[in-house]
């Protein structure tokens, strides 16, 4: 792969730039997967980072995605707008059309978002908006203007996807379940995997889910949710074993509403920058069967994103 670089921007104090000489899996994932979260970033001399971001990164193209996707052995991607474009929406849209259909789309959108331009959001292949509730990420969105949001683009038969941190989800909840579509959460709702598996807080995650047939999660993040690591470098196979229960759980007891994702090129992370291959080797642990890592990897994917083609 390319080296990331910068355009006209300058890079957040510390900012850590995407990993560019990613290892091959040892694992092979099966024909037809979808990295199911990943953005990308600018670049910012063609579409900008917007005013309104919490922080500027590296740029990471549509071509580095793509390449990446590739060598990982993937067959396709869903973009996620990332919070540094902020409701500007160019950059993702652009890597879907330039993707020959082997990419969909999540975007944010303000409540001013016109019937026009959301149909061409359609047509370029956004499937979702994102709602995003982590307050390093983003401001304060009134409840009522997401409301409408979802209303809106339940027409349009995409989902909503969730980005909170698991302590936020009790005051979250009543309008987290109101929700009138499929609600995707990002990153497993970011548990504390210090805390006990059947303690109280991952316990309301799996109520949340188990309560309510729409919600699907996201097993992907380790790298943000270890606490014990070791990092995924260096050809290291026993990478974040602390999220392995955590992410397990979900994947087994909630098979057909799970999702993975590279998160590439993993925005925000402090302390180092993940072997995207070695991400890829992680799966097995997680969803141990081919049956599981399937359903994970291609057929859940496919019936959010794809329908057309089940
Ligand atoms: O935890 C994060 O910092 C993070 C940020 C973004 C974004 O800025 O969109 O997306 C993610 O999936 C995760």
């Amino acid at each position: 792969m390319s080296k990331p670089t910068t355009g006209p921007f300058e890079k957040t104090a510390g900012w850590l730039d995407w990993y560019a000489g990613p290892s091959k899996p040892k694992f092979q994932v099966p024909p037809g997967s979808v990295d199911a979260h990943c953005h990308v970033f600018g670049p910012g001399a063609e579409f900008p980072y917007a005013p309104e971001r919490k922080y500027t990164p590296c740029d990471a193209s549509k071509a580095q995605l793509f390449a990446l996707r590739d060598h990982l052995g993937f067959a396709r991607n869903v973009v996620v707008q990332a919070t540094c474009h902020g409701a500007d929406n160019r950059a993702l849209v652009d890597a879907l059309q330039s993707s020959d259909g082997k990419a969909r789309g999540v975007a944010t959108v303000k409540r001013s978002v016109t019937d026009d331009e959301l149909n061409a959001l359609h047509a370029a292949g956004v499937r979702g908006v994102r709602f995003n509730f982590v307050k390093r990420l983003v401001d304060f969105t009134p409840k009522d203007e997401l409301m409408e949001i979802a209303g809106r683009i339940a027409k349009l038969g995409w989902h909503v996807v969730i980005y909170f941190e698991a302590v936020d989800l009790p005051e979250l909840w009543d309008f987290f379940t109101a929700l009138p579509t499929t609600v995707v959460v990002d990153h497993m709702g970011r548990p504390d995997v210090s805390k006990p598996i059947d303690g109280p807080e991952f316990e309301l995650f799996l109520k949340f889910m188990r309560e309510h047939p729409n919600v699907w999660s996201k097993v992907s993040c380790p790298e943000r949710l270890s606490v014990s690591g070791p990092p995924a470098l260096d050809g290291e196979q026993s990478a974040y074993r602390d999220v392995v229960p955590f992410a397990r759980k979900v994947v087994e007891t909630f098979p057909d509403r799970v999702l993975w994702g590279t998160d590439w090129p993993h925005p925000n992370l402090k302390g180092h920058m993940p072997d995207d291959g070695l991400l890829v080797d992680f799966i097995p642990h997680i969803a141990p069967t081919a049956e599981l890592q399937k359903k994970l990897l291609v057929d859940n994917p496919m019936r959010l994103y794809w329908p057309e083609e089940k």
